[in-house]
C-alpha cells in the first residue's frame, strides 16, 4: 500500500530549496524503495505562498499567504517542513504548534523555536501522536541526532563532546597555519561554511545551540533551561602533535550546562583528525565504550538531505514527541 505524504514547505530560501527539488527529483525512487509518496503540495514566503503542481511556480506568480491551518487542511497535508530563519521571531514556533494540532509531523532545520518552546513542542506532538524531527537542526547531514535521539537509547550514555561548528575547525587551523584571523574567516564566508555575521559562528553559541539541541533529545533537558558557557575562537597554537579544537561538551552529572571551550586534542583522536569544516560529536557510553559520529555535508544541500530523511522517518516511524 502507498502512503500518500502531502507536505507543505515553510521558507524557500537555499535550504527550501533543495528540499522541494530533492523530494520532486526522488519521488519516484522513495516510492518504490519505502512505500512513501512524498510530495511538496504548497510553499510559503514570509508573506506569499503558492501551491506546487508539477513544479514550484516562479514567485511572481505567488500570491499573499492564507492561515497556515486553512492551507494545511485545504491540502491535508501530512507535514509541515520548516526551513525559515533561525532569527528567534515567534512564528516558527506557532506554525509547528498549529501543523501538530492539524495532526501535521513537523520537520525542521529551524533552530530558534526549538531553543525557546522544546516542551509545548514535545507536548504538542505527543498529544497529537505526531512527531518533531530536528536532524536538520542540529549538524545538517550528520546523524548526530539520530543517534542522541533513538540509536543510542539503552546505552546509558553519561557525557556528549563534539566540534559542531565547521567554520570553528577550518578557522583554528588556518590560525595554526599562520593565517590572520580576519582572513581566515573571510576565506570561511567565501566558501559557504561561515555566517555573514560570525559572531555565533567564532563565540561558541552556535555550537552550544546544537549541543543544546542534541541534550534535549539525549537527555530530555530542555534546552530553554540549559546554562551555556563559552570561549571564544582567538589566534593561538596548539603543541606538536595536537591541534586546536572547538569542543562543545555536557556531562549527565552536569545537568543543564553546556561548556564550549577552544582546547588541544591530539592529530590521531576523531576530534583533533577533523578537517576543513568536517563536525564530528563523540557519546561517552559507559560499559558501551565511546561511539563517535562525524562527517554529513554541512550545506543547503546537506540540511535538506536530513530533512528528507526525517520525513521519510516521521510517516514511518510510531514515534511521537521530539525523542
Ligand atoms: N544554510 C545551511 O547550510 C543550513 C541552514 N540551516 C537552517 O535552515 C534554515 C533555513 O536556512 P536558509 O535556507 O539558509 O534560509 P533563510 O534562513 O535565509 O530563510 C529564507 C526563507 O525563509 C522565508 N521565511 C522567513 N520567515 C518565514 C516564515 N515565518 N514562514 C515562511 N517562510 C519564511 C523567506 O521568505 P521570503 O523569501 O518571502 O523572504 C525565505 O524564503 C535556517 O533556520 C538555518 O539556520 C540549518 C542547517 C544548515
Ligand atoms: N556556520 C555554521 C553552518 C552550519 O550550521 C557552521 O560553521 O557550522
Amino acid at each position: 500500500m502507498m502512503l500518500d505524504v502531502p507536505i507543505v514547505l515553510a521558507g524557500y530560501g537555499p535550504v527550501g530549496r533543495e528540499y522541494a527539488e530533492l523530494v520532486h527529483r526522488e519521488r519516484a525512487q522513495w516510492r518504490d524503495r519505502y512505500g512513501v509518496d512524498l510530495r511538496v503540495v504548497a510553499v510559503r514566503g514570509r508573506d506569499t505562498q503558492a501551491e506546487v503542481g508539477a513544479a514550484v511556480p516562479p514567485r511572481v506568480q505567488w500570491t499573499a499567504a492564507e492561515p497556515l491551518t486553512d492551507l494545511l487542511a485545504r491540502t491535508g497535508a501530512r507535514v509541515l517542513a520548516q526551513a525559515v530563519p533561525s532569527d528567534g521571531s515567534d512564528r516558527p514556533a506557532r506554525d509547528a504548534l498549529a501543523a501538530l494540532g492539524h495532526g501535521a509531523h513537523v520537520v525542521t532545520a529551524t533552530k530558534s523555536h526549538l531553543l525557546t518552546h522544546w516542551r509545548q513542542l514535545d507536548e504538542a506532538a505527543r498529544r497529537a501522536g505526531r512527531s518533531v524531527r530536528i536532524s536538520g537542526a542540529t549538524g545538517a547531514a550528520m546523524p548526530a541526532g539520530d543517534l542522541a535521539r533513538s540509536v543510542l537509547r539503552g546505552f546509558d550514555v553519561d557525557a556528549v563532546h563534539g566540534c559542531l561548528n565547521g567554520t570553528a575547525t577550518f578557522v583554528l587551523d588556518q590560525l595554526a597555519e599562520g593565517v590572520a584571523l580576519e582572513a581566515a574567516v573571510a576565506e570561511a564566508q567565501r566558501r559557504g561554511i561561515a555566517e555573514a555575521d560570525p559572531a555565533a559562528d567564532l563565540s561558541g553559541a552556535d555550537a552550544a545551540t546544537k549541543l543544546r539541541l542534541v541534550t534535549g533529545l539525549l537527555w530530555g533537558w530542555d534546552p530553554a533551561d540549559v546554562r551555556v558557557e563559552l570561549e571564544p575562537v582567538r589566534a593561538a597554537r596548539a603543541d606538536p602533535g595536537h591541534r586546536l579544537r572547538q569542543v562543545a561538551g555536557a556531562r549527565r552529572d552536569d545537568p543543564g550546562v553546556v561548556r564550549v571551550e577552544v582546547r588541544p586534542e591530539p592529530v590521531g583522536s576523531p576530534l583533533g583528525a577533523l578537517t576543513g569544516p568536517e563536525k564530528a560529536v563523540r557519546y561517552d557510553c559507559g560499559d558501551a565504550g565511546s561511539v563517535t559520529v562525524s562527517g554529513g555535508r554541512s550545506s543547503p544541500r546537506g540540511a535538506a538531505r536530513a530533512m528528507v530523511k526525517d520525513t521519510i522517518g516521521a510517516v514511518l516511524e510510531a514515534t511521537a514527541g521530539l525523542r
